[in-house]
């Protein structure tokens, strides 16, 4: 039997066992079908970006290793998000941060940039059939510091208000472009290494920055607020913490963006799902892999990532969850790094549109509480690989691990060649 055959046989297998528990699988696939996952760009070069003047580095995060490859200029990064699509099944996004602009070799700094930076891209994705996301850069600058929007000297505040203006400008001319809202990240590092006794003080700057960049409506953007718990060298205060975005995004019903990486490693991410729904509007999902700090490994198929998942789809809140990646390991194969991370994405949401929920809520409604957790035990091995076999091959991508020669093909023939 050839693979496809037995990938097909053992799906409709699968099919029947499913619908024993009331889970219907054809839906399952629509589904996922439908799930947009928003890559990220900066796995492809370990964050540096295009700037003429050049990407310092720092201001909290930082891209391990040096692994050959990187991808060296747009061409590059284009090519290699090219060859990730060609191993997943899907329609997908791309998001894009602010040093990633098509600057033409020209020192362009970040309070002077504009949508004409950004045209290349945006016709590039048109053709790739992808919709671009945005993000506002205010790290590994000569003016990011220790504090950028939280800033009291009026200087440096103003030129980053003004970079973030002109990100939200620029991520407006993507969404009229697109035809889609262009949805915008704004992730700032602000902090302080040392016990600080002004808490109060950059928090409130940081609000009233925001509530100057946010002054201009949009109609074609929407804006997002990332939190972070620490960065690196800046570890004893982050001003932008969870409380403080919570806060804001509830009261100015701003995106809230859930980073899995920026909490306390035994905090439930998953948890803040449904409360999140409630109070903000949508919800942004950086979906990343912290191992003992916010590390930014590559998204496996873990626990968090199935529950994230899972209370996505049971809160029934695919279209108001914006589903992106963050993670940026540079150890290892970059194009692999993606692969991996999306189809764990992948396979993290179609086990939550496989959950036999009808039948685990009609348990909980009659207080069986031994019946729920028995099921919910037991669908952890139903056979939902079956079905994730038949959605790589109907969608032309490779089954299983047979996307790793293809991968090996590509850095063989491309990145092995880049200096
Ligand atoms: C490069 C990204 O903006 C960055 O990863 C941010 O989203 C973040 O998570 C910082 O830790
Ligand atoms: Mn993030």
């Amino acid at each position: 039997m050839s693979k496809s055959e037995l990938v097909q046989k053992s799906f409709e297998i699968a099919k029947e066992r499913y619908a024993a528990v009331g889970v219907d699988v054809e839906q399952a696939l629509k589904n996922l079908q439908k799930l947009s996952i928003s890559l990220h760009c900066w796995q492809t070069d370990d964050v540096v970006g295009f700037e003429t003047l050049g990407n310092q580095g720092g201001s909290g995060i930082q891209a391990t290793g040096n692994y050959p490859g990187r991808a060296r200029n747009i061409g590059e990064v284009q090519a290699d998000i090219e060859e990730v699509l060609t191993h997943i099944g899907g329609t997908h996004r791309f998001n894009l941060h602010a040093i990633y602009g098509d600057f033409g070799g020209k020192p362009v700094d970040r309070d002077q940039i504009e949508p004409s930076h950004f045209t290349g891209w945006m016709q590039w994705a048109k053709e790739k059939n992808l919709k671009i996301d945005f993000n506002s850069s205010s790290f590994g600058h000569p003016k990011s510091g220790d504090l950028t929007l939280a800033n009291p000297d009026k200087a440096i505040r103003d030129f980053w208000i003004e970079h973030t203006k002109r990100s939200r400008a620029i991520s407006e001319a993507i969404g009229k472009f697109q035809n889609d809202p262009c949805i915008m990240n704004l992730w700032i590092h602000d902090g302080m290494k040392d016990l600080t006794v002004n808490r109060l003080k950059y928090r409130q700057i940081l609000e009233q920055s925001l509530d100057d960049i946010f002054a201009t409506e949009y109609k074609n953007m929407k804006d997002c607020i990332e939190s972070k718990l620490f960065g690196i060298a800046l570890e004893s205060y982050t001003v932008g913490s969870h409380d403080f975005y919570l806060g804001y995004g509830a009261k100015k019903q701003k995106i809230v963006t859930l980073d899995t990486g920026h909490f306390h490693l035994t905090e439930s991410v998953a948890d803040k799902i449904s409360s999140l729904l409630l109070f903000t509007p949508e919800i942004m999902l950086h979906v990343s892999r912290p191992v003992r700090w916010d590390s930014d490994h590559v998204v496996t198929l873990n626990e968090d990532t199935i529950e994230l998942a899972r209370e996505i789809v049971r809160a029934d809140a695919l279209d108001r969850v914006h589903v992106g990646l963050d993670f940026f390991d540079a150890s290892i194969n970059r194009i692999g790094a993606y692969v991996i991370g999306v189809r764990a994405t992948q396979k993290a949401f179609l086990q939550g549109f496989l959950e036999p929920l009808a039948q685990l809520r009609e348990y909980e409604a009659n207080g069986q509480y031994f019946e729920r957790l028995a099921l919910l035990e037991e669908a952890k091995s139903l056979p939902w690989n079956a079905v994730w076999d038949y959605f790589c091959l109907s969608s032309n991508v490779e089954v299983g691990e047979d996307f790793i020669p293809a991968v090996q093909k590509y850095e063989k023939n491309v990145t092995s060649k880049r200096s």
